[in-house]
């Protein structure tokens, strides 16, 4: 990619070519010396972006360092505001709105006592949501981020309501302990109806949510069959079984792995173990991934389906941030594969995208750092030097 001053650079920058060409200098070898690999990535798939770009990382780093704050003062948030720079492809990128799209579906798994809860609260949250009573909703309210609720398959009769967004894919998943959750036509589907709410607004930043009785057990045999991680550290207490519940839930779950190969592929690992709102996810990552947005992915479930989305397509993961470490037991090894770092740690366990939401504001506080505050230079203060 062409990289020149005049195609990223405000005025300002003018002034300051021969600095610019010094910083790039020290960049380059920064860039060289730092490890970018991801366990992810198969080596042909590299995620492309302006952060391979030396001229533009050199000139983003520059405008970060000349602001007023000792260098790297700002730790996390200047990592943040390099990435949606990067995304943008713009030294002063605009981060003002927010979507939150939580998908809903329902899971055969369910039946067979995998979840403290019954089936038909996944149902009744849909109508909270619809309602504006649940923590998404308080959190969003709160965040100033927009709200949408999809049903991608909910079981029982179709919700009527006129704010409910229907794509609904079948009532609910068969029991994937048993047999495969959905065929490969619905999982086609799912993913193209995420793509496309994917793809869809000029949302600054969009976060996913989901609502599944069930799904941190998809969520847990998804990461076990696509990263090698074993059942006893990814199984979690979900919504909150003791510890019959749990060993019961470990038990099913290791039925379920054994009907299939050891590895499989991030498709073949959606349709074996669902749900249909993981898919339909995975295909809004890759549809927003697509249009520039950055994805602030929530906590266990959203992870899995931030991690079939990689899997498919690598160059997804650099409009991604990871907003928190959920206290679901195999989020931590999860992230860790994935070789990610959560925002936040709030010991969040709930889903819905409550995490994402309580990270909006710090991600627009980063650009905000990045378009608003002064430079040494500006404000007259003496950089040390
Ligand atoms: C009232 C209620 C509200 C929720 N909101 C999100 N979840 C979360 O819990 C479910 C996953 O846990 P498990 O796999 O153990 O069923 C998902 O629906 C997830 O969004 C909820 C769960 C309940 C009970
Ligand atoms: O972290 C999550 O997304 C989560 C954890 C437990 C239950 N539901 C969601």
């Amino acid at each position: 990619m062409t990289s020149n001053i005049e195609e990223y650079a405000p005025k300002v920058f003018k002034t300051k070519v021969l600095t610019v060409f010094i910083s790039i200098r020290q960049h380059q070898l920064e860039l060289i010396t730092t490890d970018h690999s991801s366990c992810l990535d198969d080596g042909n798939n590299m995620p492309k972006s302006q952060s391979d770009d030396p001229s533009f990382n050199a000139l983003i780093n520059l405008k970060i360092d000349n602001k007023t704050k000792p260098v790297n003062s700002l730790g996390r948030i200047e990592s943040l505001a390099k990435q949606i720079a990067d995304i943008q492809e713009n030294l002063s990128p605009v981060m003002d709105t927010c979507r939150l799209t939580i998908f809903a579906a329902d899971h055969g798994m369910a039946a067979a006592g995998v979840s403290a809860f019954p089936q038909i609260v996944t149902q009744q949250m849909v109508l909270n949501f619809l309602n504006g009573g649940a923590a998404a909703n308080v959190f969003a309210r709160s965040a100033q981020v927009d709200l949408q609720v999809v049903d991608a398959g909910v079981a029982g009769e179709a919700i009527e309501h006129p704010n409910l967004i229907s794509r609904r894919i079948a009532p609910g998943t068969q029991n994937a302990i048993i047999v495969s959750a959905m065929t490969e036509v619905q999982l086609s589907n799912a993913i193209e109806h995420g793509k496309e709410i994917g793809e869809a607004g000029d949302w600054d930043a969009v976060c996913y949510g989901e609502m599944g009785i069930g799904n941190t057990s998809s969520a847990t045999l998804l990461a076990h069959k696509t990263l090698g991680l074993s059942l006893d550290i990814l199984t979690g207490r979900g919504t909150g079984l003791d510890d019959d519940g749990l060993a019961k839930k470990r038990n099913l779950l290791e039925q379920a792995s054994n009907r299939t190969p050891q590895a499989l592929s991030p498709k073949q690992a959606l349709m074996e173990y669902g749900g249909f709102e993981i898919a339909m996810m995975t295909g809004a990552m890759l549809g927003a991934a697509s249009t520039n947005k950055l994805i602030i992915v929530d906590g266990f479930i959203a992870s899995a389906a931030a991690l079939m989305a990689i899997k498919l397509d690598a160059s997804v993961q650099k409009n991604m941030v990871f907003a928190h470490l959920s206290d679901e037991l195999g989020h931590a090894a999860m992230l860790k594969a994935m070789q990610v770092s959560p925002i936040l740690d709030l010991k969040l366990r709930l889903g819905e995208g409550t995490g994402a939401l309580l990270a909006w504001p710090i991600i627009k506080a980063a650009a905000a750092m990045l378009n608003e505050m002064a430079s040494f230079e500006s404000a007259n203060v003496s950089d040390g030097t």
